[in-house]
C-alpha cells in the first residue's frame, strides 16, 4: 500500500481542524454582507460562492444580502450621471432608483445566484419587495454645525431605511434547502421603491434572524485606525471618537454602525472582512482568531 500524498495528509489535516467550528455553527444562521467593493473579479466571485455552498453543505445557513454601490456608479456614468454621496448614502432621485432597481435587483442579484447555483448550491435572488421582506421608511439625514441653529435635515430623494423585516420567505427558503440572496431594495407604505444601505438591511435581517453572526466583506483589512492599521476588536466605546477624528468615515460609518446595533441586539458577533482575500469568508468562520476587525456586545 503506498503512503498518503504530503497534499492528501493536509487536507485531511485541514479537514479535521475545522471540525469544532462545523459542529459550533451547524444549524446557526450567518447573514453575509458582500459588498459591491469585493466583487472585483471572476475568481473572488466563484470563490465566495464557493465558500457559500460549502457552508450550506456542511449544515450552516448563509443568507446573502448584496451590495453593488460601484456597479450602479459604473452604470449611471454610462448614461451620463454622476453618483453623489451624503454621510455614506446614494443621494437617489427618480432616474437613479431606476438605475439601482436594474443594477441591484437584476445585475448584481442574479449575477451571484448563478454562481452559486453554478458550484452546486440552489440560491434564489430576491429583493425587499419580494413576498413582502422589506419595508421601508425614507430616510431623512440631518446635519449639525456650529453656525446652525438647529440641525438642518436633507433629503436624498428615494433612500430609505428598514421599517420592518418579514423574515417569512426567507425562513421558507432556508428551510428547503435554498440559500436567499437579497437585494437592498424595500417598498414603501406608499408602494414606492426604497434604494436602502446593503449593510443596513444585512444588519437588521441578522437581528429578526438572530443569526450567529454577520459577516461584512467590504475592500479594506478591516477596520482601520489612524495610521492605517487593523482593529483586531473594536471597543464600542470609541466609535464616537473616531468618527469625530475622521478615522471612520464615508461607507464605514453605515457598516459600523448596523454591526453595533445588531450585536447590540442579540447577534452573537460581527465581522468587518476583507473580501478580496480568497475564500475571506471560510477564513473568518474556520479559524480561532477569524481575520479583519471583531465586534461584539460590550
Ligand atoms: N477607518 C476606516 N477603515 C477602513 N475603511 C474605511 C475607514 N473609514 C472609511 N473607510 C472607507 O470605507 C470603505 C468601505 O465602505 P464601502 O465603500 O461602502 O464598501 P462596500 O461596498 O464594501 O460596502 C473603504 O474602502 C474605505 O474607503
Ligand atoms: C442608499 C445607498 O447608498 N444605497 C446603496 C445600495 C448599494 C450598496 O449599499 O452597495 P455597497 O454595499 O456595495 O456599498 C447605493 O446606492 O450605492
Amino acid at each position: 500500500m503506498s503512503l498518503p500524498s504530503e497534499r492528501a495528509q493536509t487536507i485531511a489535516k485541514v479537514l479535521i481542524e475545522a471540525l469544532p467550528y462545523i459542529r459550533r455553527f451547524q444549524g446557526k444562521t450567518m447573514v453575509i454582507k458582500y459588498g459591491g467593493n469585493a466583487m472585483v473579479d471572476e475568481t473572488l466571485k466563484q470563490g465566495f460562492a464557493r465558500d457559500v455552498v460549502l457552508m450550506k453543505l456542511v449544515g450552516i445557513n448563509p443568507v446573502i444580502v448584496h451590495g453593488g454601490g460601484p456597479q450602479i456608479g459604473s452604470l449611471l456614468k454610462r448614461l451620463g450621471k454622476a453618483s453623489e454621496f451624503v454621510q455614506g448614502m446614494r443621494v437617489t432621485d427618480a432616474e437613479t432608483m431606476d438605475v439601482v432597481e436594474m443594477v441591484l435587483g437584476g445585475l448584481v442579484n442574479k449575477e451571484i445566484v448563478n454562481f452559486i447555483n453554478q458550484h452546486g448550491g440552489s440560491a434564489v435572488g430576491l429583493t425587499g419587495k419580494d413576498g413582502d421582506l422589506i419595508r421601508a421608511s425614507k430616510m431623512l439625514l440631518k446635519r449639525d454645525a456650529p453656525e446652525l441653529q438647529a440641525p438642518e435635515i436633507i433629503d436624498i430623494g428615494h433612500v430609505g431605511e428598514v421599517k420592518s423585516i418579514d423574515p417569512g420567505i426567507v425562513h421558507m427558503l432556508v428551510n428547503s434547502n435554498f440559500i436567499p440572496v437579497i437585494a437592498p431594495i424595500g417598498v414603501g407604505e406608499d408602494g414606492r421603491s426604497y434604494n436602502i444601505n446593503a449593510d443596513l438591511v444585512a444588519g437588521k435581517m441578522a437581528e429578526v434572524l438572530k443569526a450567529e453572526k454577520l459577516l461584512l466583506l467590504t475592500n479594506t483589512a478591516g477596520l482601520l485606525d489612524a495610521q492605517g492599521e487593523l482593529i483586531t476588536e473594536l471597543e464600542v466605546g470609541r466609535v464616537q471618537e473616531l468618527i469625530e477624528e475622521g478615522v471612520i468615515s464615508g461607507g464605514m460609518l453605515p457598516k459600523i454602525g448596523c454591526a453595533i446595533d445588531a450585536v447590540n441586539s442579540g447577534v452573537k458577533t460581527a465581522h468587518i472582512i476583507d473580501g478580496r482575500v480568497e475564500h475571506a469568508v471560510m477564513l473568518d468562520l474556520f479559524t480561532d482568531t477569524g481575520v479583519g476587525t471583531l465586534i461584539r456586545a460590550r
